[in-house]
């Protein structure tokens, strides 16, 4: 077959974790690509550890060459948060979130499926399948704050939330749009009893995007009743539209319900194409298990399936999703490495 078509990556492998989980990604990655097409990559040493060694988080340089890939791979980031050359979120906010507020990933996708094999810690959760669409440039991640008298006991910190009509106009309209394309059901969901101002433009704009979509029916529940859903009865779910921070949370819990965090894909997107969206494992460099192959690495393969899915290689995605659906199906109880399971996924979605 001819290679019609190049993909040209960004790799951020990361910390932890992020590099053995990475590896069996890109190595399912060109598996399922197999001659579809033309697969480049360039790797960016960028995370905690590169920090400590260089001095760099990410400089303005660096951002101008991960702007011109088609896309970003990112396995994990952050290290020991004891270490106090590493307070105050340095690289989760230096590193992640100026990747995704530079390249205005205001989508934050992420699926859950509780996929047959999959041991669940609902009992009987019934069929879940729901996509949470997380708002990923606004909110309480926007780093407006401040404190006043730090250390003394008459300390005031504060961290305000911004919420524009434009930036909650636009992912709303993308979670209408996933809901018309799936089961037609939308639930909003935020604190619109206590958090009026933001609640309120959240709700108004839900409700006039909504006149636009008569086949969608409309949902509406307060975070800490979503918690309750989520556990109680999750299969009501179809899309979940969310700000970042409740999304955030929201995201862990739907990833444990869906078979625990080694399973939990996202994409952080820029829909309009202007920048590269990027793709990455819910889950974080997970310092506890680094470096000792213990790592699942499922959630970065399937980040790698709505990489591809989103790069218009919708047959390799398929193949990719196809592979680790059989992997989940037929695990047993005998614990394998990440390469092992790497290994099995990548033989079962080669082109
Ligand atoms: N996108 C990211 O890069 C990202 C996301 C979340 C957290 N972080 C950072 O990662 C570091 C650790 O954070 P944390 O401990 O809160 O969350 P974490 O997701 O790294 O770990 C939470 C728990 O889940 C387990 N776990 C995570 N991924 C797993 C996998 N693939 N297979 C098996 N078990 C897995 C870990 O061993 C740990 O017990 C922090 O520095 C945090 O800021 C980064
Ligand atoms: C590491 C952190 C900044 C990040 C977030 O809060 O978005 C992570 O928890 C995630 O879910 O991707
Ligand atoms: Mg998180």
């Amino acid at each position: 077959m001819t290679r019609t078509r190049t993909l040209d990556l960004a790799v951020i492998a990361g910390d932890g974790i992020g590099p053995e989980v990475t590896a069996e990604a890109l190595r399912v990655l060109r598996a399922a690509v197999g001659d579809e097409a033309t697969v480049t990559q360039t790797d960016y040493p960028l995370g905690a550890t590169h920090y400590l060694a260089t001095g760099e988080i990410l400089g303005d340089e660096t951002l101008e060459k991960l702007a011109q890939h088609d896309a970003i791979l990112l396995g994990a980031v952050g290290g020991d948060p004891r270490d106090p050359k590493l307070a105050g979120g340095i690289i989760e906010r230096g590193l992640l979130l100026k990747l995704r507020f530079a390249f205005d990933h205001h989508v934050n996708l992420r699926p859950t499926r509780i996929l047959p094999g999959v041991t669940s810690p609902l009992a009987d959760p019934g069929d879940v399948d729901f996509v949470v669409v997380r708002e990923g440039t606004e909110g309480p991640y926007v780093g407006n704050g401040g404190a006043l008298r730090v250390g003394t006991p008459h300390e005031i910190a504060n961290e305000t939330s911004v919420n524009t009509a434009f930036g909650v106009e636009r992912v709303v309209r993308f979670a209408f749009a996933q809901a018309a394309a799936r089961r037609g059901r939308l639930t909003l969901v935020h604190k619109t009893n206590v958090l009026v101002h933001a609640g309120g433009l959240w709700q108004r704009i839900v409700t006039a995007v909504a006149a636009e979509h008569p086949e969608v029916s409309v949902d509406y529940l307060h975070v800490d009743a979503a918690t309750i859903f989520m556990v109680t009865d999750p299969a009501r779910f179809d899309v979940i539209v969310t700000d970042n921070l409740f999304g955030d949370i929201l995201t862990d819990l739907a990833a444990a319900i869906g078979g625990g965090i080694g399973l939990a894909a996202s994409g952080n997107l820029n829909p309009s194409g202007d920048f590269p969206s990027m793709f990455e494992p819910v889950h974080g460099s997970a310092p506890d298990i680094a470096g000792q192959q213990k790592a699942d690495p499922t959630a970065a393969i399937l980040s790698v399936a709505l990489l591809l899915e989103q790069s218009g290689l919708g047959e390799a995605a398929a193949r990719v999703t196809r592979a680790v659906e059989a992997d989940l199906a037929a695990r047993g109880a005998t614990p394998r490495s990440t390469a092992e399971i790497g290994a099995a996924i990548a033989e079962a979605a080669a082109a």
